[in-house]
């Protein structure tokens, strides 16, 4: 979406409800006779989607359930403005909301996970003629760039709108028509400063000198135009009422937003009369709508089917109103005024929550096309891959506050992360599994874990990563995921089971009971940081013997202790995540190369690897 106005310049406990509980109490404690008789191939078939629901009673679940079945979950991220192609910022949101949407379906919601492309107005009409190509032919190509990185990026989402796509023109019209038999569109002069990369009026009291938009460092230019107009202000009190801490997060944006509303709402302009580009206002086609008000609508115009009659009943009744607008804080004031006003006036219901994330900044200054600062994202993924990509600005910037990039951070993050603590632990378990156990697990994990607290700090650990899921602290999640790791590396140095299988008798009995209680923990590390990165915890998954088809139906429920059971058999030990050499070492050639093993030996976890 366009950017916009800018206030300044630096601008069970859980209760597991699994579809039959009775059968599968009774199969599990079958197995587990087998099991301990036998080494013997189990692999699990894919478990039934559960549903889980959090501290909960029975009959909350039965409740969720309900939930579950009748209400979808409706996720959005802003609809990207093509005037350029993505760039780390765009794809920030859509990683975030990936994750979220990921989360929400491992607990067995029903998800609607929605994005697309904003691609009206002057800004799309000016880069196409600067492209030499038609406005259509310019959102055609900018368009496929975003699908293209969201693809690259592991993005399932369930919907692409594009605001070019005739389903949408005919909602928005229909949607128009609505609020002016609201009697909410008048038509009037208007006069102001315009700044076209925000496609937005702005107040003079905003603006840096020479009337320099406080985002794009540019000044904005005089209009004066015929528009008509969205009468805001009658909205005033019910702004007021509406506007409380459910809806807009993190708490200190909304009183952002209750400063705005509260220093009185203006009426805005809602037609252009200078652009072609753009849906014709219904009976006026010299004017075209502003937009802003036609991208809003996208979220409801994709939630329609292809086969339904196309109409704004039809797609609202397919989904809205939506669980939580995902967004940048640039665009805040559009979706937490302007747009709840604008549904007040259709008689629609208001989304659920607005969150309005930090900037990724460079130098300060908020990452964007206009400015041109981008970090640039298909080379990060080509680089260093999806998974890395993902769990970096996941887990480094706080969700909601601003953060910068750098690329040494980024190595020694996912490095230490990602390689070492994550795969590392894996990889030098299954190497110790090889050696001692014909890469077999010689017990049910529920079974080895007996009369050892390990479990109990696992399953705190899950309980506190759901719980920062659920509040959309997704650095706080991954940091919980990690500590998991981190447990099970100290589990490992501590048991030391490489000496007791030296040792024979009992004591490699027990170091092969400590295996399978280490790769249970990566078993629920898999499954628990799956929204993160899912590429790698599939891989994960794959090590321990299980099918994609089992991974892909995992639930949260499975995060439960107990999952691996006796007579699995292991994967061959391949590393699921290679570690990144810095690139001054990799262009140094054999002399770095020989610095990197040296310090390799000194760490921690090279010297494990060298122990399995
Ligand atoms: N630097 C950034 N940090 C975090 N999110 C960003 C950043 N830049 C863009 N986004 C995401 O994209 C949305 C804005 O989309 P838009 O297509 O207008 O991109 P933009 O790069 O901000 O454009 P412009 O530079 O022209 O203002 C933001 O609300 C946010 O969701
Ligand atoms: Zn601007």
């Amino acid at each position: 979406m366009a950017a916009a106005a800018r206030i300044n310049c630096s601008s069970v406990q859980n209760t597991l409800f699994f579809l039959n509980p009775l059968h599968y109490s009774l199969n599990s404690k079958a197995t587990h006779l087998r099991t301990r008789l036998h080494f013997r191939r189990n692999i699990p078939s894919p478990s039934r989607r559960a549903v889980f629901c959090s501290t909960a009673t029975t009959n909350d679940a039965t409740r969720q359930v309900n939930e579950a079945v009748s209400e979808p979950f409706v996720l959005t991220t802003p609809l990207y403005y093509v005037n350029a192609p993505p760039h780390m910022g765009s794809a920030y949101t859509t990683i975030a909301g990936d994750a979220i949407a990921r989360f929400q379906r491992l607990l067995g919601k029903k998800v609607i996970f929605v994005t697309g492309t904003d691609e009206h107005g002057e800004k799309i009409a000016a880069a196409a003629a600067a492209a030499g190509s038609s406005p259509k032919e310019h959102c055609d190509v900018v368009s496929q760039a975003y699908k293209k990185l969201w693809k690259d990026l592991d993005i399932a989402y369930d919907k692409f709108i594009r605001t070019t796509d005739p389903k949408h023109e005919a909602i928005v019209k229909e949607f128009y028509s609505r609020v002016h038999a609201s009697g909410d569109i008048y038509r009037a002069d208007y006069e102001g400063l315009y700044c076209v990369n925000c496609e937005e009026y702005k107040d003079e009291k905003e603006l840096l000198d020479n009337n320099c938009c406080p985002t794009h460092l540019k000044p904005c230019v005089p209009r004066k135009e015929d528009n008509y107009f969205f009468a805001l202000s009658k909205y005033q009190n019910k702004l007021e009422e509406t506007l409380t801490s459910d809806f807009v997060k993190p708490s200190f944006r909304l009183n952002e937003v209750q400063s705005w509303i509260k220093s009185g709402v203006r009426d805005f302009s809602i037609s252009r009369a200078s652009v072609d580009w753009g849906i014709p206002v219904p009976n006026d086609s010299k004017q075209t709508i502003y937009v802003w008000f036609d991208a809003l609508l996208g979220y409801i115009s994709a939630l329609s089917e292809d086969t339904e009659e196309l109409n704004l009943q039809t797609a609202v009744s397919s989904g809205w109103p939506a669980t939580l607008h995902l967004i940048g804080k640039d665009i805040l004031r559009f979706h937490a005024v302007y747009w709840p006003a604008m549904l007040m006036s259709a008689g629609l219901d208001l989304p659920k929550m607005v969150f309005g994330h930090g900037f990724l900044t460079k130098d300060g200054m908020k990452m964007g096309k206009s400015l041109g600062n981008t970090i640039e994202p298909n080379d990060l993924v080509g680089k260093f891959g999806p998974d890395a990509v993902r769990y970096f600005f996941l887990r480094e910037v706080e969700f909601g506050s601003d953060g910068d990039y750098s690329e040494d951070r980024f190595i020694s993050i996912v490095n230490a992360h990602l390689a070492n603590t994550i795969g590392n632990l894996l990889n030098r378990t299954l190497g110790l599994l090889k050696k001692n156990c014909q890469s077999t697990l010689v017990i049910d994990s529920s079974i080895a874990a007996e009369g050892t607290t390990f479990k109990d700090s696992v399953e705190k650990l899950v309980e506190k990563a759901r719980v920062h899921y659920e509040n959309l602290s997704l650095s706080s999640a991954c940091e919980a995921v990690l500590e998991i790791g981190n447990a099970g590396n100290s589990y490992m140095d501590e048991r030391a089971p490489w000496s007791l299988f030296k040792q024979g008798g009992a004591a490699a009995e027990a170091a092969a009971k400590d295996l399978v209680i280490i790769l249970e923990t990566m078993r629920i590390i898999a499954i628990a940081l799956s929204p993160v990165s899912p590429g790698l915890c599939w891989r994960i998954y794959a090590q321990l013997g299980f099918s994609k088809d089992h991974f892909d139906a995992s639930t949260w429920s499975e995060t439960k202790w107990g999952g691996l059971k006796g007579g699995q058999v292991m994967a061959q030990p391949k590393p699921v995540f290679a570690r990144i050499e810095n690139q001054t070492e990799a262009e140094n050639g054999v002399e770095s190369a020989k610095k990197v093993v040296k310090r390799k030996e000194k760490s921690p976890q090279a010297q494990r690897t060298v122990e399995a």
